[in-house]
């Protein structure tokens, strides 16, 4: 019985980062993830002058509820949006002038409604080359507060940024949202504030955000959700069995919600106390499934969705063209390489399974999802390999270690 032990959850990691270096005292990260987009995050941190240690198995960071230690700053957000959305809003409740800019694949990314946002409050941000976009710079000189409208129908990420930054106004924020996509991840803000001390309120569509800053913790990082669907996946594909402690009942993670479409395809799933389980059956149902709030696994689905019995329809979803590659079409593209009928729409993509699908190189686009998808298609297809495989380092750059690991014991 395969257990399987996954590396510390991005989301998470970069959250608590920001929170500490908000709080009022030193916080320690127990098992934070140690990835490219974390360790940016981190470096990003020490740039703007916090101080933030590392052991193996934490870190520990000086908060600073004034903002950066220092008067400028230029910071490189490498590929993470976290990293990228986060950072310039956490500068923004300081006093200095901070740059940030990011690599090719996040300088595509939009930013334009957080932007906006933070100038209706007051930030005075400007953007270098392309509205909306990266490089930018912030011209610090903190934040009142007070009430903003926010469009987070792109990105909930927007959300996330001006929640935390909410305790660090002189007033407090009230944010209020037109539309949100990933829902689950704006709870894991709210719950993890709550864990920094501070209470987020919700009246309809309105977010309240009391000022008075955050009380610095010890804060244990949970397995990463969506790195975990590759591993449950791998089960329900091959009729094995997967079990990830770490994760159970309790998890702030909306990702782990994946094994409840693996559940539905017909495998086995058990959510314990603190622990998932994930037996594959030789059942693999089509399906149509809304992915609205768990979108990081659209492409785990599509990947493995040549093996169902019937079409797999995944709807809801227009938010992954804008992520590390625009996921619906590489995921398409990828699949008909195979030989498998696949059409896709604004926000949906439909999957027809047929003959056996054929091996062929997968275009990665850079985007770590698509190669740690696409290696659970090669559990079952021989000769799938990667234009780029080491762009899983962005969030597990063990992957293909593990993985490996993983398929002698299945
Ligand atoms: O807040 C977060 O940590 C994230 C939110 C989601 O993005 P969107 O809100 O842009 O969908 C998710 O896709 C991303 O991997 C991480
Ligand atoms: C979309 C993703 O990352 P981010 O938006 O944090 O760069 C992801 O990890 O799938």
């Amino acid at each position: 019985m395969p257990v399987v032990d996954i590396p510390g959850s991005k989301s998470i990691t970069a959250r608590a980062l920001f929170l500490a270096a908000a709080a009022d005292g030193v916080t320690t990260l127990v098992r934070p993830l140690r990835s490219d987009d974390t360790e940016g995050f981190a470096e990003g941190l020490t740039r703007l002058g916090y101080r933030v240690g590392r052991t193996p198995d934490s870190w520990q960071v000086d908060g600073r509820p004034q903002g950066p230690a220092v008067a400028e700053a230029d910071v490189y957000c490498r590929d993470g949006a976290t990293t990228a959305r986060f950072l310039p809003t956490l500068a923004a409740a300081g006093h200095g002038t901070y740059r940030f800019d990011a690599s090719e694949q996040m300088r595509r990314r939009p930013l334009l409604p957080l932007t906006r946002a933070l100038r209706d409050l007051g930030v005075d941000l400007r953007h270098e080359d392309r509205e909306g976009h990266h490089p930018l710079t912030v011209h610090a000189s903190g934040v009142a507060g007070g009430e903003v409208t926010l469009d987070a129908g792109q990105s909930s990420q927007y959300l996330t940024a001006l929640l935390m930054l909410g305790p660090l106004t002189e007033k407090g924020l009230r944010v209020h949202v037109t539309d949100l996509v990933s829902v689950p991840y704006v709870e894991i803000t709210t719950a993890m504030m709550r864990a920094f001390g501070v209470e987020v309120t919700r009246e309809g569509n309105d977010f309240v955000v009391p000022p008075g800053g955050y009380r610095a913790t010890t804060y244990p990082i949970e397995p990463d959700a969506s790195t975990s669907s590759y591993f449950f996946a791998a089960a329900a594909l091959t009729g094995g069995e997967v079990t990830v402690p770490g994760l159970g009942e309790g998890a702030l993670q909306g990702d782990l919600g994946f094994v409840d479409v693996l559940r539905r395809m017909g495998a086995d799933v058990e959510i314990g106390g603190d622990r998932t389980t994930v037996r594959g059956t030789g059942t693999l149902r089509g399906l149509t499934v809304n992915m609205r709030d768990i979108s990081d696994t659209m492409p785990t689905l599509a990947a493995i969705a040549p093996f169902a019995d019937g079409p797999v329809r995944i709807e809801d979803v227009a938010n992954t063209r804008v992520k590390e590659c625009d996921r619906l079409e590489a995921c398409a593209e990828n699949l008909r390489a195979m030989g498998v009928r696949v059409e896709t729409g604004p926000d949906w993509i439909e999957i027809h399974p047929g003959a056996a699908p054929e091996g062929t190189e997968i275009k990665t686009y850079g985007d770590h999802r698509i190669v740690m998808s696409f290696a659970v298609t090669g559990l079952r297809v021989p000769g799938i390999s990667f234009d780029d495989p080491g762009c899983v380092r962005k969030t597990f750059p063990g992957f293909h270690e593990e993985f490996a690991a993983l398929r002698a014991r299945l």
